[in-house]
This record gives structure tokens, sequence and C-alpha cells, in this order.
């Protein structure tokens, strides 16, 4: 007997969301919901400082979804993803922004750039790459990163520096940019060149350009790696980003179900494609484990990062749990790495299989 999506949609909308009031259906956390191979798949999209909460919900979904007529067998995931903002693509054919104006000093002094990406928003790419900066500034390393999230930056925020604007300082017949140092790490935002939290409305190549201002003009000084924390998406922007970045190495940002690492795949096919090699996969929010009985759950799934990074043929660089402190500290501006506390001890070992692969790969090219 072949299922039907509405009674499929009203048994769902049977279990109550445990953070809106309402059902889970009318608090529009049904992400998508299909069937594939005889398997009813269904994708909730919920927020990741609640993700706890809706543990018990994924398996009693599970549950009445294989109760309605059709449905021999249903999998429910749990998505901690946002739509990703576009930055606006570029038409076919149009030519990149100068990798370098012409008179800029540029990357001289800059040994390594490394892109850190991700194919959805919201799976802690930001998070990630603040506080792998930070880490590696710790180990005595000189650090730069670069929010290239032009639409929603985030770089601020994550190191306290809200609010702050760059000074431009004058060098022969130009002008160059100041970043701003915080927790060991120059930092560069386009947050830092806007007056007050203004939305930043431009489009295709204004965003391409001012990036590539963000990165040339700045006064980074001497670096040994400079992180980019890229926009979210593999679409036409990203692709050109990345052709004008020319990174050294990419590094993908994933959370671990499965909706996710199929994303994370377009991330290396995209990277692979402007020959730009993937220095491997982090999978963020990977377990979490409960303050009260120590329990370890795997909210979002378990195994695919893995099995992913082998299959793709890139480097497994390592998982970070989800854990309260680390968006608290986020929001509080001080990276948890910074903090010392047992939670920086995850991200010194990512910053090192970061750091070893983009040595390795460099040795390589
Ligand atoms: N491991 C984690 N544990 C707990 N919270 C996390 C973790 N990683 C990220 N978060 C939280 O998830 C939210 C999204 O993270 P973040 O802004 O880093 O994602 P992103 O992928 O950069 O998103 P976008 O690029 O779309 O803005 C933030 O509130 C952050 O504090």
């Amino acid at each position: 007997m072949s299922y039907s999506e509405n009674l499929a949609l009203r048994a769902l909308a049977t279990i109550s969301d445990p953070v809106k009031s309402g059902d889970i259906i009318a608090a529009g956390r049904l992400a998508s919901l299909e069937m594939i191979e005889g398997v009813l798949q269904a994708v909730l999209q919920v927020p990741p400082a609640d993700a706890e909460a809706f543990f018990p919900i994924r398996e009693a979904a599970q549950n009445v979804l294989e109760t309605v007529d059709g449905v021999t067998k249903a999998r429910v995931v749990l998505s901690a993803h946002k739509p990703g903002p576009q930055i606006g693509g570029r038409k076919k054919g149009n030519p990149h922004q100068p990798r370098r104006p012409e008179g800029v000093q540029g990357d001289a002094e800059v040994k390594r750039i490394i892109a850190i990406s991700s194919a959805k928003g919201g799976v802690g790419k930001s998070t990630m790459s603040a506080n792998i900066a930070v880490a590696m500034a710790r180990s005595g390393l000189k650090i730069g990163l670069l929010d290239a999230d032009i639409h929603g930056p985030s770089l601020p925020m994550l190191f306290g520096t809200r609010g702050q604007q760059a000074r431009a300082i004058s060098v022969g017949s130009r002008k160059i940019i100041v970043p701003i140092e915080a927790h060991g790490v120059k930092t560069m935002s386009v947050a830092y060149l806007t007056p007050d939290d203004s939305p930043i409305v431009w489009r295709g190549p204004l965003v391409q350009g001012a990036i590539s201002r963000m990165l040339w003009d700045v006064d980074w000084g001497e670096l040994d790696f400079l992180l980019i924390d890229m926009p979210p998406g593999t679409g036409d922007a990203q692709l050109g980003l990345a052709q004008d970045i020319k990174p050294g190495g990419a590094v993908i940002v994933s959370t671990p179900q499965d909706l996710a690492l199929l994303d994370a795949r377009k991330g290396v096919a995209m990277f692979r494609k402007v020959d730009i090699p993937v220095l491997g996969l982090i999978e963020n929010m990977a377990v979490f484990t409960c303050p009260d009985c120590g329990g370890q759950h795997h909210i979002f799934g378990t195994g695919g990062a893995m099995r992913d990074a082998e299959e793709l043929d890139i480097a497994y660089l390592g998982a970070a749990p989800l854990h309260m402190s680390i968006r608290e500290s986020g929001d509080a501006g001080t990276p948890v790495t910074a903090s010392q506390t047992e939670m920086s001890g995850f991200f010194d070992d990512l910053a090192k299989a970061v750091i070893d692969k983009a040595n390795e790969t460099a040795q390589r090219e």
C-alpha cells in the first residue's frame, strides 16, 4: 500500500513541541519528509541550544510514523541547520575580482591561508574557526582570522570586539586597515568597517570586492596561518571567492547527520573543482554528555562523518562535542579555548590536526 503524506503529517502533528507552544508541525520543525527506498525519512530542524529536548521527540516521531498505513520503516534525523544566506551569485562569464590589486603588498608575510567552510549555515563553522584560531595562537603561532561571512558577520561577537571600528593608516599613497587583536588573534570583519550594526546589503561583485580588500588591504604583518571563515554554501559566490582567495587548503565543518554530510560532499566537490586541497572534515556537535546522568547522546546521529571522510578520501580531523559552554563562551565573546576549561582540549587537538595536515599538504604541493 502506498503511504499518504497527509496521514504522516497528521501523525507528526500529535507530538508537542518541547520549546514552542503547539505541535512540532505547527512549530515549523519539519524540514523534509521523503520516502527513500521504502524508508520514510523525516528531518526535524531544531535549535542547537535546545537540541537535548528533541532527543525523545525524534524517537516519538519515528514511532508514530511507523504506525501510518503504508509505512514499514521510518527514520527521523535532527538537523541544527538554518538556511544559509546567499551572498549573491556571479553571472556566468563574469571576470573575477583581481586576486590582488595592483601595488598592494599582498600576502608576502602570510605563510598559509586556510578556508573554513560549510555547505549549510548554523553548523558551527564560525565557532570552530574562532576556537581553532585561539588554540593555534595559544600554541605560539601567529594567527589571523578573517570573517568572510559578509551578511552574517559573527566574529565580533565571538571575540568580544563588537562595536569596535578598525583604524585605517596611510602607507604611501594607499590606506591599509589595522586588524583588531583579541585573544592573541588578529581579527578582521566587515563589521569593523561599518558603523553600528547596520545590515549589509551589498551584492555579488561588491561583496567579493569587499572581501578581497579585507584580505589584501589589511596590515596582517607576519602570520603563520590566516584562517578565512567562509560564507556558508557551495554556490557560485563561494566558488568565486575560493578562486579569488586561493587558499592553500580548505577545512569542511559538518554536523553528523546524513543531510549535513550530503552537503559536506558538495563542499569537497567545490574545492576540488578549483584545485584547492581539502585538508579534512571537522564534525561539530558530535556528542552530548548529559550533565545530570553522564550519559552520552549522539543527538545528531553517529558514525557518518568518519565514514564519509573515508569515502571522500579526506582526513577526519576530529570532533567537537555539543556543549553548553561552547555556545555560552561564544555568546560572551571569549572562545572556550581561551578559558582553558576541559573543553579547550578538544580545540587544541583540532588545531593540531589542522596544522599538521596543512603542513603535510604544503610539503606535497
Ligand atoms: N559544539 C557546539 N556546542 C554548542 N553550541 C554550539 C556548538 N557549535 C556551535 N554552537 C552554537 O550554534 C550556533 C551556530 O554556530 P555558528 O554561528 O558558529 O554557526 P555557523 O555555521 O558559523 O553559522 P552561519 O555561518 O550560518 O552564521 C551558535 O549559537 C553557536 O554558539
